[in-house]
């Protein structure tokens, strides 16, 4: 990071703010300006009574610390900070309610000007979201005047707060599940209201799951929507005798099988046959196989069967098997089976085993490759575990770990002043992570990959606090952190705010180009995070200035 030079502003290049299409409101509705502390509102009311109001402010958000132990976090919550600035408008009501809600000798005066913001005179510059951060980088930089921009300090953290989080666990799981996995976010049931399950999957999506079961989100957002069925569609038949509607049409529309059911039961003593003799199987559940031929009849292309309801190796895998093989005669492919207990490692090698005699014995090619998806508290860890043992598992459906950041439930974004009036401001802290760096800075990523053109400069970079640990570089190649998402009425180019798609696409990226040993789960290496020599230098100065000399009696 450096500091800013001050000559700022007048039209960059391309489109004006004006001619920029309007930007929808935040996707929750709940999103408002009253969305926000007290005290945001109370320092409203201070800085106007003051006169200083109008003190033009620079405000970063930032967090000091990267979550779940590791050394990278995915920067989330951009786009709906746009919606919200973009939209930011108190209404008659509301200005009523924060009038009751402040002391009755506020002046009528503060309510007028309370009404009048539009956030017009903001600026807001970010990271592109879906960015790889790290700590004390700015992740947005908020310019105004500082009453209107306190007010924004924690509707965007909380914009920010989560979504980055739950886009990083998400993150997280893809790189221990590996690229090939199929990742289905389940964790709608679980997640915190109804807020935090659709900024769950949206996120979810974003940090590199495939799909998730959330409708809304779907709807929302476009997500593929996936999903299975549960253990109470399984129980809630008592046997075959339940299904009266047993004929099949084949995929192709050339032929229709009467007897659904009975075409199911050749098969499964065909298979039975098979097994005895390996001991695999007796007798399978009847009621399982009546609920699965019924999931078959209706969805043939798209069967996929819970299979742990009762018996995973002595019922729910030859009932699938023997339903599947009914519809490979019927022309359908099915889908696979779903673990959801036991032993997801064993049970997935013993399920695939089983797949390959049927396909070896009964010469249904590919059969032995069918989809095998697992459930059930999963977690990093427990992804972990099953690579170290061993498994077949194709696709994890993955629900309460992790929507609800079960092992961080916050990343601690913070908003500090760090410049007003054209003056640098410092927060100081007997811990010095907390101390904040001061000026409207700019921030830089620098790669030292080769293959890109030299631009040869050497550059100091310093810890900001550690006085020892400095160190040389000369990129390959720089690349300019922040980017106009919110000019105000200033007459600068507004950034477009990507698809989610993109936005996917670009955390991919990031995160692929990752060196490992940052991303390892254990011990990963910090990425060095420096400033400048000059903000450096500067950083000091301006705590030796705040700091007060203690004496000692
Ligand atoms: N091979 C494995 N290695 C490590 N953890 C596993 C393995 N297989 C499953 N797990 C995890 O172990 C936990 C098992 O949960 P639990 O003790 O509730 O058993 P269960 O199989 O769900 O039992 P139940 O049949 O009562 O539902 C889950 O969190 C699951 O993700
Ligand atoms: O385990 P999660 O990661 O949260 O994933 C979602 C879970 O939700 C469903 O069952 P639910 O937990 O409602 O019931 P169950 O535990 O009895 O299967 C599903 O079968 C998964 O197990
Ligand atoms: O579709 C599924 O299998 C599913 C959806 C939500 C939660 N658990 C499972
Ligand atoms: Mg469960």
């Amino acid at each position: 990071m450096e500091a800013k030079p001050k000559i700022n502003g007048g039209v960059k290049d391309g489109k004006q703010n004006r001619s920029t299409p309007a930007i929808n409101g935040p996707t929750n509705p709940m999103v408002t300006p009253l969305l926000t502390d007290l005290y945001q509102f109370t320092m409203a009311y201070a800085y106007w009574k003051a006169g200083k109001h109008n003190d033009r402010a620079v405000f970063d958000l930032y967090f000091r610390r990267n979550p779940f132990g590791g050394e990278y976090t995915v920067f989330a919550g951009l786009e709906e900070c746009v919606r919200f600035i973009a939209n930011f408008k108190l209404s008659k009501e509301e200005i009523a309610f924060v009038r009751e809600c402040l002391s009755p000798t506020c002046e009528d005066g503060f309510f007028d000007y309370l009404g009048g913001i539009d956030c017009s005179d903001v600026e807001v510059y970010a990271i592109a979201e879906g960015s790889v951060v790290f700590p004390k980088v700015p992740l947005m930089r908020i310019e105004g005047p500082v009453a209107a921009v306190q007010l924004l300090e924690t509707p965007f953290v909380n914009l920010i707060n989560y979504a980055s989080l739950v886009t990083t666990n998400a993150a997280r799981h893809r790189f221990v599940a590996g690229k090939s996995k199929l990742l289905l976010e389940f964790g709608l049931r679980r997640a915190q209201g109804p807020d935090g399950g659709i900024g769950a999957s949206r996120y979810c999506y974003m940090g590199g799951f495939d799909a998730t079961s959330n409708c809304a989100a779907g709807k929302l957002f476009g997500i593929p929507l996936r999903g299975t069925h549960s253990h109470a569609f399984v129980s809630s038949f008592t046997g075959p005798d339940e299904i009266t509607k047993k004929s099949l049409k084949s995929q192709d529309g050339s032929r229709v099988c009467k007897d659904f059911v009975s075409l199911t039961q050749t098969w499964l003593s065909k298979l039975k046959r098979l097994s005895l003799s390996e001991g695999v199987f007796g007798e399978t559940n009847q009621s399982e196989l009546a609920a699965f031929v019924s999931y078959a009849l209706a969805f043939p292309d798209k069967f996929l069967a819970l299979v742990d309801t009762y018996d995973v190796m002595r019922s729910g895998v030859p009932n699938f098997c023997a339903v599947a093989l009914a519809l490979n005669d019927m022309g359908y492919k099915a889908k696979g089976i779903r673990l959801d207990s036991g032993d997801l490692a064993y049970l997935s090698c013993e399920a695939r085993k089983f797949f390959h005699n049927v396909e070896k014995e009964f010469q249904v090619l590919g059969f032995g490759k069918t989809s095998i998806t697992a459930s059930n508290d999963l977690n990093e860890e427990t992804l972990d575990a099953l690579n170290k043992q061993g498994h077949e598992v194709d696709s994890f459906g993955i629900g309460t770990y992790l929507v609800t950041c079960f092992a961080q439930p916050a990343l601690g974004c913070v908003f500090k002043l760090v410049e007003i009036n054209d003056q640098p401001r410092i927060k100081l802290s007997e811990d010095v992570s907390k101390v904040s760096i001061p000026c409207k800075k700019r921030s830089f990523r620098l790669y030292g990959k080769e293959g890109y053109a030299l631009v040869g400069q050497r550059i100091l970079c310093r810890h900001p606090f550690n006085e020892s640990k400095r160190a040389y570089v000369v990129p390959q190649r720089v690349e300019d952190l922040m980017k106009c998402y919110w000019p105000g009425s200033a007459e600068k180019k507004r950034e477009e705010l990507p698809t989610l798609e993109q936005i996917r696409d670009h955390c991919m990226k990031q995160l692929e180009h990752m060196r490992t040993d940052h991303m390892r789960r254990l011990n990963p290496t910090p990425y060095k995070v420096s400033v400048s020599a000059k903000l450096y230098e500067f950083i000091h100065f301006l705590w030796l200035n705040e700091a007060p000399v203690g004496e000692l009696q």
